[in-house]
C-alpha cells in the first residue's frame, strides 16, 4: 500500500474509530446523585437563572460562557480543499475545538452554518452571543469573510476573530521576522511575492505592511493572475495592493530576484526552478493546506540557502494558525475583551517571535525526536506542542487587552496568572515544579554511575543548567568526552571520575566494603575490585559525603543497581525492608503509590513500616499525606487473607501514628472519590478530600495499578522513588527517557535536602 494510501486509511479510521469524530461533552459538576441532579436541572437550577436575569454580568460566573468559544463556519473556504459546504467542514471544525482544548483549556461547541449569504450568515453568529464567550470564524471565504467579521465585531460585545486571516497573519508575521534576522534581510527592503488574495493573504499583507514591508516591494496573484490597476474585477481591498508593474504577468517572472514567497492559495503553484530563480538566502512559506504550494522535499532539495516552511506538522517550521488561536483566545478571555485588536496582535507576534529564541524545553525535543532545537533555519518558530506559549503569548495578549483599553476585568498579579496559566495545562506537573524549585533553592552535587550514555549526559546538563544540581559522572573519561562532543552537549567544567583506574578513594571505600561485608563473603581483594565497578564507587562517595546523591539503573536491572548500594550503604536504623514508591501525576493532582516495587507480600508489620516511610518522604515533598490502605473490601465488607492484614495494619498505623490522615481497608474507587466514601462510610477519618498516598496490600496489585494508570490513562510516573537506604540513592527504571530521568534528579536532591535537613 502506499503511504498516501495508508495515510488517507490511518485518517478516516481516526475519525471514524470508537465514538465517531473528536469531541464530547463532559461534565464539570458532580453528578453521582440525586441531590447532584436536583441542583444540576430542576428546580436547583432556577436560582442561577434568576441571578442572571437580575444582573446580567452574572452569566460569567453561573454557566461556562467565559471560558467557551464558538468555532464557526459556512464550509466556503475549507483549509485549502474549497467550498466543500458546511457538514464537510465539520471534521475541521471539531479539530480546531480540539485545539483550542488541549492548548489553552478552552472548551468549543464548533458550528457549521448552512447559511450562504452573508446577512444570513452574520444573523446566525449575532443570535449566539448569549452563549459565548468568544467568536473564532473559520474557512469562510474572501471576500465575504472581510464583511462578515467587520459587521460581527462592530455588532457583537465579545471578540470575534476570523482566524484565516489574522491567526495566520499574526503567525506568519512572528516567523517573518526571525527568518528575515536569520537570512539577513529588512522587512523594509525584502521583495515579496504572495500567491492567494483571499482571506489569509490579505490580512497578512496589511500586518506586513503594518511591520514596514513595502507595499512597492510588493506582487500578488490570485487564480486570475496577478492583482494589477488595470484589473477590473477586483474589490477595494484588493485594489488597494494592486500594482501598477506593467512587466510582470506571472508568477514565475516574479519570482526572479524575490527574497520572500508567500503561499496561501493552493498546491503545487511554484516550480522548482521558480525557487531557484529566487534571491540569495530565500524565505519560502508555502503555507496552503494539506498540500503546499511547492513540496517541502522539492523546495529545500533546490536551494541549500533556503528557508523553508509549511502549514503542516510532519516537516520542520509548521507556520499554521494553530500557534495563536488557542492563545489569543485564552488571554482574551480572562480579561473578558470586547474585542481583539490590533495591539493585541501585535503582542502576541512579539511574543511568538521572542519565544523562538528560548532555549527549548526538553520535553519538546523529545516529542519531536530531536537533540537540541534552536533557533535558526529549522526552527523559525515555536512548536505546538511547547506548554510556554499559554504562558507567554497569552499574558502578552491579555496585557495588551488591558493597556489599550478593550478589557472588562484586569490582572494585577501576573506571576499568579501565569501560575493559572500552567494550572490550566493540567495539574499533573505542578508538583515537578514545585519539587524543582526546591531542589534550586539548594542543589546537591549528584553522582551519574553510567555516565557513558548519552541520555545520562543530556539529563546531566539540564540539571545543571536548571541550577537543579551539580552532576559528578563516573565513566571512562574519552568515552564520556566523546559522546559529549557527537551529540554537542554543553556541560563546561566537569567532574569526571574513571573508578577503574583507581583513585586517590578507592582503597578507604574497599576497606569500608570490607569491614560491612567481612563476615558475608567479601574479602579484602574482592571489595578492591568491587569498588572500581561505578555503583559500587558511587554509593561509597555518597556514604563518605564526597556527593549528595547517586543516580544509576538505566543500563542494568534494578537489583544488581540495588544491591552495591544495600552493601555499602545499608538501611537507615530501626528499616528491615527498604520500599519504593511512584509519584504519580494524574490530572486530580499528585498521587503516591507504594509500595510498587520491592516487597511481593508484605506482612501488616511491613505495610506499617512501609506506609510510615511513605508518609515521611511525602511529607518531605511539601504535600500533606492522605493514605488509604487498599484492598478488594471496604472496612469489613469482605474477608479474607488480604483485607484482614490491610485491617490490621490500618489499625497498627493508627494506633501508632495518632496523627497520621489514614484509613483503610478501601477499595481504590472509595479512596480517590470523597463523595462516595462520605455518602457510604461517613465515619472515615479520610472524608473532606481523596487520598493522595495509596498503600498496596502487595508487589503485584501496587505493580499492575501504575502500569495500568500509565497505559489507559497517559499518567506520568516518576520513580521508583527508593525508601528506607540510609542515604539517598535512586535507582532508574532501565531504558528512562531524559525527561525521566531529569525527574528522578529533581527527587534525588530534594531527598537530599532532607536528608541534610535531619543530620544538623
Ligand atoms: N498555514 C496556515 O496557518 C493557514 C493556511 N491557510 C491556507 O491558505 C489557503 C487559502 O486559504 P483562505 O485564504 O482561507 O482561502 P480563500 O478562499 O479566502 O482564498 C484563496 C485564495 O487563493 C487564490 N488561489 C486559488 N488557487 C490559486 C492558484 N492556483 N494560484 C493563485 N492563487 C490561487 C484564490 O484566488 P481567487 O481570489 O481568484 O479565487 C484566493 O485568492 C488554503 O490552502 C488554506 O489551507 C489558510 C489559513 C491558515
Ligand atoms: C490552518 C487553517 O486554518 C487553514 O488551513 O484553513
Ligand atoms: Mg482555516
Amino acid at each position: 500500500m502506499s503511504n498516501t494510501t495508508n495515510r488517507k486509511r490511518d485518517a478516516l479510521d481516526y475519525h471514524a474509530n470508537g465514538r465517531p469524530g473528536k469531541i464530547e461533552v463532559v461534565p464539570s459538576k458532580p453528578t453521582n446523585s440525586q441531590r447532584d441532579l436536583a441542583l444540576a436541572y430542576s428546580p436547583g437550577v432556577a436560582e442561577p437563572c434568576m441571578e442572571i436575569f437580575r444582573n446580567p454580568e452574572d452569566v460569567y460566573k453561573y454557566t461556562a460562557k467565559g471560558n467557551l468559544v464558538a468555532v464557526i463556519s459556512n464550509g466556503t473556504a475549507v483549509l485549502g480543499l474549497g467550498n466543500i459546504g458546511p457538514a464537510a467542514s465539520k471534521p475541521v471544525m471539531e479539530g480546531k475545538g480540539l485545539l483550542f482544548k488541549i492548548f489553552a483549556d478552552i472548551d468549543v461547541f464548533d458550528l457549521e452554518v448552512n447559511a450562504a449569504s452573508v446577512d444570513e450568515f452574520i444573523t446566525v453568529v449575532k443570535a449566539l452571543e448569549p452563549t459565548f464567550g468568544g467568536v473564532n470564524l473559520e474557512d469562510i471565504a474572501a471576500p465575504m469573510c472581510f464583511e462578515i467579521e467587520r459587521r460581527l465585531k462592530e455588532e457583537m460585545n465579545i471578540p470575534v476573530m476570523h482566524d484565516d486571516q489574522h491567526g495566520t497573519a499574526i503567525i506568519t508575521s512572528a516567523a517573518l521576522i526571525n527568518a528575515c534576522e536569520l537570512q539577513n534581510k529588512k522587512l523594509e527592503r525584502i521583495k515579496l511575492v504572495v500567491s492567494g488574495a483571499g482571506a489569509a493573504a490579505v490580512s497578512c499583507i496589511k500586518l506586513y505592511l503594518k511591520l514596514g514591508v513595502k507595499k512597492e516591494n510588493m506582487l500578488v496573484f490570485d487564480k486570475d493572475g496577478i492583482v494589477n490597476i488595470d484589473r477590473t474585477d477586483l474589490d477595494p481591498i484588493r485594489m488597494d495592493f494592486a500594482t501598477s508593474r506593467k512587466d510582470i504577468t506571472n508568477i514565475a517572472q516574479a519570482m526572479k530576484g524575490a527574497d520572500v514567497f508567500l503561499g496561501l492559495s493552493a498546491a503545487n503553484v511554484v516550480s522548482a526552478e521558480m525557487v531557484q530563480s529566487m534571491a540569495k538566502n530565500p524565505i519560502v512559506f508555502a503555507l496552503a493546506n494539506p498540500d503546499p504550494e511547492i513540496a517541502y522535499d522539492l523546495a529545500i532539495n533546490c536551494r541549500k540557502d533556503i528557508i523553508m516552511a509549511t502549514g503542516r506538522s510532519d516537516f520542520p517550521n509548521q507556520v499554521n494558525n494553530v500557534l495563536g488561536f488557542p492563545y489569543i483566545f485564552r488571554g482574551a478571555l480572562d480579561v473578558r475583551a470586547t474585542s481583539i485588536n490590533e495591539e493585541m496582535k501585535i503582542a502576541a507576534v512579539k511574543a511568538i517571535a521572542e519565544l523562538t529564541k528560548l532555549p527549548v524545553p526538553e520535553i519538546v525535543n523529545l516529542a519531536y525526536k530531536a537533540k537540541n532545537l534552536k533557533f535558526g533555519k529549522d526552527y523559525i518558530i515555536p512548536k505546538p506542542i511547547d506548554s510556554r506559549l499559554i504562558t507567554i503569548v497569552s499574558a502578552a495578549v491579555a496585557k495588551a487587552a488591558i493597556d489599550s483599553g478593550v478589557a472588562r476585568r484586569t490582572i494585577t498579579d501576573w506571576v499568579a496568572y501565569e501560575e493559572e496559566l500552567r494550572v490550566r495545562l493540567g495539574a499533573d506537573d505542578k508538583i515537578l515544579r514545585n519539587l524543582a524549585n526546591k531542589a534550586k533553592s539548594a542543589p546537591k552535587r549528584i553522582v551519574f554511575a553510567e555516565a557513558d550514555n548519552y541520555k545520562i549526559l543530556k539529563a546531566a546538563q539540564i540539571v545543571k543548567d536548571e541550577g537543579i544540581a551539580t552532576p559528578i559522572l563516573l565513566g571512562s573519561v574519552s568515552r564520556i568526552q566523546q559522546i559529549i562532543i557527537e551529540h554537542g552537549i554543553e556541560l563546561g567544567d566537569i567532574e569526571i571520575i574513571d573508578p577503574w583506574q583507581g583513585t586517590d578513594d578507592s582503597e578507604k571505600f574497599a576497606e569500608h566494603l570490607y569491614g560491612r561485608r567481612q563476615r558475608r563473603g567479601i574479602t579484602l581483594y574482592e571489595a578492591r575490585k568491587l569498588v572500581r565497578d561505578r555503583n559500587y564507587y558511587g554509593a561509597s562517595m555518597i556514604e563518605f559525603g564526597s556527593a549528595d546523591a547517586l543516580i544509576s539503573g538505566l543500563t542494568k536491572n534494578y537489583k544488581s543497581t540495588l544491591k552495591p548500594a544495600l552493601q555499602v550503604i545499608g538501611t537507615k536504623p530501626g528499616v528491615k525492608k527498604i520500599a519504593g514508591m511512584y509519584l504519580m501525576l494524574t490530572k486530580k493532582g499528585p498521587v503516591f503509590l507504594g509500595d510498587t516495587t520491592v516487597n511481593p507480600d508484605p506482612t501488616a508489620q511491613d505495610m506499617v513500616d512501609i506506609t510510615a516511610m511513605i508518609h515521611e518522604t511525602v511529607t518531605g515533598f511539601n504535600v500533606t499525606p492522605r493514605v488509604a490502605l487498599l484492598s478488594y473490601s471496604n472496612f469489613g465488607s469482605n474477608n479474607g487473607t488480604i483485607p484482614e492484614k490491610t485491617r490490621l495494619a490500618t489499625a497498627m498505623l493508627k494506633q501508632k501514628y495518632p496523627d497520621m490522615i489514614v484509613d483503610g481497608e478501601m477499595q481504590a474507587n472509595f479512596a480517590m472519590n470523597s463523595d462516595l466514601l462520605q455518602g457510604n462510610y461517613p465515619f472515615s477519618s479520610l472524608k473532606g478530600s481523596p487520598a493522595n498516598t495509596l498503600i498496596f496490600p502487595n508487589l503485584e496489585s501496587g505493580n499492575i495499578a501504575y502500569k495500568l494508570l500509565q497505559e489507559l490513562g497517559n499518567v506520568e510516573a516518576v520513580g521508583p522513588i527508593l525508601i528506607g537506604l540510609d542515604k539517598p540513592v535512586h535507582v532508574l527504571q532501565m531504558d528512562s527517557s531524559v525527561r525521566e530521568i531529569v525527574n528522578m534528579v529533581t527527587i534525588a536532591v530534594v531527598d537530599a535536602q532532607i536528608y541534610a535537613a535531619k543530620k544538623k
